[in-house]
């Protein structure tokens, strides 16, 4: 690989005692404890919220044994000496056939009907032949075909749910089709998030020479908004210490965590550091990766506080590989594996040893239709619409010193969040 380009917003990569990508998030995990305050909603309220209780089901789904098709029901055993079975009556969803069934009957049935007592097979009408009230059915008919069984996709006394579950709208489905009206679940955590910097002008106004929009709280916004939390903005901070020191103190006796941009690096502003110091606890501010370095990650009180670097495209990053998880534990949701896929990149990437690299690409079909990933254009730590145009991390790794075209690596899909 050859030269980096001039432009990294991250130049130097030996500084000492920095952590390592694994050990700041197990650090992080490791401290974090979940909310225990719950309540009660409604199942469309809950969408998005983090199962308190284990869901068994209280009936089987589906309740009864029904047609899986439009066609015929009949028991089996009777085919085998005829292909020819009188129909005598109708079976429709929500209208069950009642009568008792004779030998050499069938029941015309509409899919969702109970198979009426006697039946055990179904077929479908396109393969039967009609003559009057005689019905001519094909060979090679199975016994049981088309017949969709009680409890054959939630039985009655099983788990549906186990508690820390976040809940989909397909749970929502499933908690309706076992009469489940209400639930328990974590409350959604309170999020304190500000962003700090003398050069920050709030969308609206107009900017004077040095000033530029303040994009992160709107990025932070975005992206807490996807999770289910109430989302308290605390606004600009101005690089003051008096300042940040009232903002902190404020925000722990309001909030689950909180989190703030910029002001953590060791410029003359940086001022985070030294505050969370003085009112709370610093556990450590450096990570060996890019973006992302500084993240000062420490507590007020008992309430977790993340200092992001300023960076636009940091800030995401540390969010999604810190922040993220730490909000899911705390909010009581289960632990999950992260997702991480192997793809051939089309190109090749520029990376020096040292930091883990998480690149901006995009995962996409090639001419041929086999899956690669691709950079999603610059990459430096300033670059928001690398974010904007990506759908992936591409992961490299502190001993990575650049990936040729067609290597294959590491991508970890961005899940619904950016
Ligand atoms: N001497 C050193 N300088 C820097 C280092 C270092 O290790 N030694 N690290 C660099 C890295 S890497 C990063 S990342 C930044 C992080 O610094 P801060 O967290 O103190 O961030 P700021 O200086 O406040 O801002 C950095 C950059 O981002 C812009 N910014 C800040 N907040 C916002 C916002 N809300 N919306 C949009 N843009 C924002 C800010 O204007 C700066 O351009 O430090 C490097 N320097
Ligand atoms: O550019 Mo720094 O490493 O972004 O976070």
């Amino acid at each position: 690989m050859s030269e980096l380009p001039a432009n990294d917003s991250c130049a130097s990569d030996e500084l000492p005692s920095v952590l390592r990508v694994d050990a700041a998030r197990e650090a992080i995990l490791s401290v974090i404890q979940p909310i225990t305050a719950v309540q009660k909603s409604p199942i469309r309220l809950a969408l998005n919220h983090v199962l308190a209780e284990a869901i068994l089901s209280p009936v089987n789904v589906p309740p009864f044994d029904n047609s899986a098709m439009d066609g015929y029901a009949f028991a089996c055993a009777d085919l085998k000496t005829t292909a020819k079975l009188t129909m005598a009556g109708k079976a429709l969803a929500g209208q069950p056939y009642t009568e008792r069934l004779h030998a050499g009957e069938c029941i015309r049935i509409m899919t969702g009907a109970v198979i009426p007592a006697g039946c055990d097979t179904v077929v479908m009408q396109e393969q039967v032949t009609v003559e009057d009230d005689l019905i001519t059915f094909p060979a090679n008919v199975i016994a049981g075909q088309n017949v969709r069984r009680a409890g054959e996709d939630m039985a009655k006394g099983t788990s549906v749910f186990e508690a820390g579950r976040r809940l989909q709208a397909a749970d929502l489905g499933s908690l309706a089709a076992i009469g489940v009206a209400e639930l328990t679940t974590y409350r959604p955590l309170r999020v304190a998030f500000f962003s700090t910097g003398d050069e920050l002008k709030p969308i609206g106004q107009s900017l004077n020479p040095g000033d530029i929009y303040d994009s992160n709280r709107y990025t932070l916004f975005g992206m807490l908004a996807r999770l289910h939390v109430e989302p308290i903005d605390l606004g600009v901070v101005p690089d003051q210490p008096d300042a940040l020191r009232q903002v902190l103190s404020d925000a722990a006796t309001k909030a689950d965590v909180i989190i703030s941009s910029g002001g953590v690096s060791v410029g003359e502003a940086d001022f985070v550091k030294s505050v969370l110091q003085q009112i709370g606890q610093v556990n450590f501010w450096k990570i060996a990766m890019k973006p992302g370095r500084p993240l000062a990650f420490g507590h007020i009180k008992s309430v977790p506080f993340f200092g992001l670097p300023g960076n636009p495209v940091s800030v995401m990053v540390t969010f999604y590989q810190f922040v993220l998880p730490a909000l899911l534990k705390l909010a009581g949701q289960n632990a999950e594996k992260p997702f991480h896929i192997q793809v051939k990149t089309s190109e090749s990437i520029i990376k020096r040893s040292g930091r883990f690299e998480f690149q901006r690409g995009i995962i996409d079909y090639d001419a041929q239709g086999q899956l690669h990933v691709r950079l999603a254009g610059k990459q430096g730590s300033g670059i928001l619409s690398s974010m904007s145009r990506a759908n992936c991390f591409i992961l490299l790794d502190e001993t990575c010193q650049g990936v040729a075209a067609g290597d294959t690596v590491t991508v970890q899909p961005f899940a619904g969040l950016i």
